[in-house]
């Protein structure tokens, strides 16, 4: 990226975590596939920053990854197995998927311990309160409408909050979900809800940039939130 002087400006990189499902399988080879939604890198790439995928890996590497990047996005994808937040599986929750839970939560834990920026995206929202102790509820209705199809609603921004300085008006917002944030986890608070009650973002103000949207900004057209990530990144 030029900085318009004939100096060229390194673009923040931005690590954005993947799946490796089992079923997944890419072209006429049929060969295993990691898989994102193209929606994410792209949205980074128009926030200005450089995406690099990362695929499930040991835990204990995690700190190395993140010691890489200069932000982190948690994508979302399926429901945190509950007994990371101490509950049993109840019926509506979806089936688990302890390595990409274990290699999620080791990256958000390097990047509050490093202070690099975090986004929480939908499931990463969620997993983001599981790793600072909080709680899932496993089930509301009236989020994930019809099975397969993104919905929509609004969400309104909890005034002084670091979202709300991103995005401080009420605004509409894609998402698809069916768990939500019960008991906060430490030192987060939140920072907008639907209309509902339901916690829609939450933040730590004990951190630098550490922010968790219920939503799914890669599937609109609003890039404020992560031009934000992206230019916590470039400054840290
Ligand atoms: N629990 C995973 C994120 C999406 C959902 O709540 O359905």
């Amino acid at each position: 990226m030029s900085s318009g002087e004939g100096v060229v400006v390194a673009r923040p990189l931005i690590g954005v975590s993947t799946y490796l499902e089992s079923g997944a399988r890419w072209g006429v080879w049929e060969l295993e596939a990691a898989l994102l939604p193209v929606g994410y890198p792209r949205l980074v790439q128009r926030a200005g920053g450089l995406a690099a995928m990362l695929p499930p890996d040991a835990p204990e590497l995690a700190a190395e990854a993140v010691a890489r990047l200069d932000g982190l996005v948690i994508a979302g994808g399926p429901d945190v197995e509950p007994v990371r937040y101490g509950a049993e599986r109840e019926e509506r929750t979806g089936p688990p998927a302890p390595d990409r839970d274990a290699w999620e939560l080791a990256l958000i834990d390097a990047a509050l311990a490093s202070g690099v920026p975090l986004l929480g995206i939908c499931r990463g929202m969620q997993l983001l309160n599981v790793a600072l102790g909080g709680t899932l509820v496993q089930h509301i209705d009236g989020h994930a409408e019809v099975v397969g199809v993104f919905g929509g609603h609004a969400v309104k921004p909890v005034p002084g909050s670091l979202y709300a300085g991103v995005v401080p008006e009420e605004s509409f917002v894609p998402t698809y979900h069916h768990q939500a944030v019960d008991r906060l986890g430490e030192g987060l608070v939140p920072s907008a809800y639907a209309a509902d009650g339901t916690v829609e973002a939450v933040e730590l103000p004990s951190s630098d940039w550490v922010l968790g949207v219920q939503w799914h900004p890669e599937m609109g057209e609003d890039v404020r939130v992560m031009r934000a990530l992206v230019e916590a990144a470039a400054a840290g």
